[in-house]
């Protein structure tokens, strides 16, 4: 199973992620009202590396998001917020970048809603809906994608810790396309500060 780990900030904390965990994507949040937000600065520090470095956006503009791409070595494009089908297509056509589109999950999923998305996007990423849009440590309901009616793979995200393990392996025995992980504030020591020994723990339980 992949393993995103989301919200990163600090050089020191996302080295030791690098060397204790290999993470398949380290993600962060370049969205400002976000707790987690990394600045446009930190590039000198986080920008070199060496792993899969996902940009975390809400409603960016395509300048935005270029721009980052070039100052942190972007890898994979997350949009986590209302981006259209058109907007998407853009992004993919101007940067041939890997991308996440998230879907935030209230009390049902309309599947025709992701279908244009299909031919555009890498994975798709569930996610739980809250007003802040991400890192709520809130999970929603999982049932709700046992009827998942497409090929495409995706990554599950909302609240998931150790505690949740077994039903994350559940799931992932009912539906092969569940591929991947996005862990975040369950893991926190503070807000983009991470245990990362606890992930370690966590990225052991699931894949054993
Ligand atoms: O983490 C944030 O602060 C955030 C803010 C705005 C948009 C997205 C954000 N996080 C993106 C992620 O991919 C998180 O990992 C995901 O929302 C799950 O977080 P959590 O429920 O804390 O595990």
């Amino acid at each position: 199973m992949k393993l995103k780990v989301c919200g990163m900030r600090s050089l020191e904390n996302a080295q030791d992620l690098i060397d204790k965990v290999q993470p398949d994507w380290m993600g962060m949040i370049f969205y400002s009202k976000s707790a987690r937000f990394v600045s446009e600065e930190a590039h000198v520090a986080l920008g070199g590396l060496p792993v899969n470095k996902v940009g975390v956006f809400v409603d960016a503009s395509l300048e935005e998001i270029q721009k980052c791409i070039m100052n942190f070595g972007l890898t994979t494009i997350q949009l986590h917020g209302d981006e259209s089908v058109a907007f998407t297509k853009d992004l993919k056509a101007q940067t041939g970048l890997e991308i996440f589109k998230v879907f935030a999950v209230k009390e049902s999923i309309d599947w025709r809603v992701l279908e244009p998305y299909l031919p555009i996007v890498d994975y798709f990423l569930f996610d739980t809906f809250t007003k802040a849009y991400g890192g709520s440590g809130q999970v929603f309901d999982w049932h709700l994608l046992e009827n998942y009616p497409f090929d495409k793979p995706f990554l599950l995200s909302g609240g998931l810790s150790i505690e949740n393990v077994t039903d994350i392996k559940r799931l992932q025995n009912k539906l092969p396309q569940l591929v991947g992980l996005d862990i975040n504030s369950k893991f926190e020591i503070e807000p983009a500060m991470k245990d990362i020994e606890k992930i370690r723990e966590f990225k052991e339980l699931v894949n054993n």
